[in-house]
């Protein structure tokens, strides 16, 4: 079974209580059983992680080159600068694995520093602003390629 790692970066763990006027109020725990859901529809196997830790972040990415895992990614924070996820994340397109990056919210209608990825370039596509849905139709995407 194809295996799709969706990856979290800090504070996601949070959601459902974190600022639910932009996030939402659905919580991370629901989230990870949706991608499940969502993944098993497309006969995906879904591995739901978050961290707040960059390094485990970039390990994942090391792992999903090595078990040949595609990814969905929200970086959340790290998104905005952190060089060493994006070196990371080429890794993964680079080994011919699809990465999904995602945002609940769309960076570019919110503070000026949040309008830059460092990740989008390594990216195989970008899925952004659409609340939990970012994460289904990321599934999707990696569905239909799969
Ligand atoms: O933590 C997050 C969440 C986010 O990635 C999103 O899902 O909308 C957007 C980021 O700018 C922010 O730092």
């Amino acid at each position: 079974m194809t295996t799709v790692l969706v990856a979290n970066g800090p504070n996601l763990g949070r959601l459902g209580s974190r600022e639910p006027e932009k996030y939402g109020t659905t919580t991370f725990d629901e989230i990870a059983a949706l991608c499940m859901q969502w993944g098993s529809e497309h006969g995906l196997e879904a591995v739901v992680r978050q961290t707040d830790d960059e390094a485990e972040l970039v390990h994942w990415m090391h792992r999903a080159v090595d078990d040949g895992w595609h990814v969905v990614l929200n970086p959340a924070a790290f998104t905005h600068y952190e060089y060493a996820l994006r070196d990371a994340c080429a890794l993964v397109t680079g080994a011919g694995l699809t990465l999904m990056e995602i945002h609940l919210t769309n960076p570019h209608a919110r503070e000026e520093f949040r309008h830059t990825s460092v990740i989008s370039g390594v990216a195989t596509g970008v899925i952004a602003g659409l609340g939990v849905d970012s994460y289904r139709l990321a599934l999707d995407a990696i569905g239909s390629r799969a």
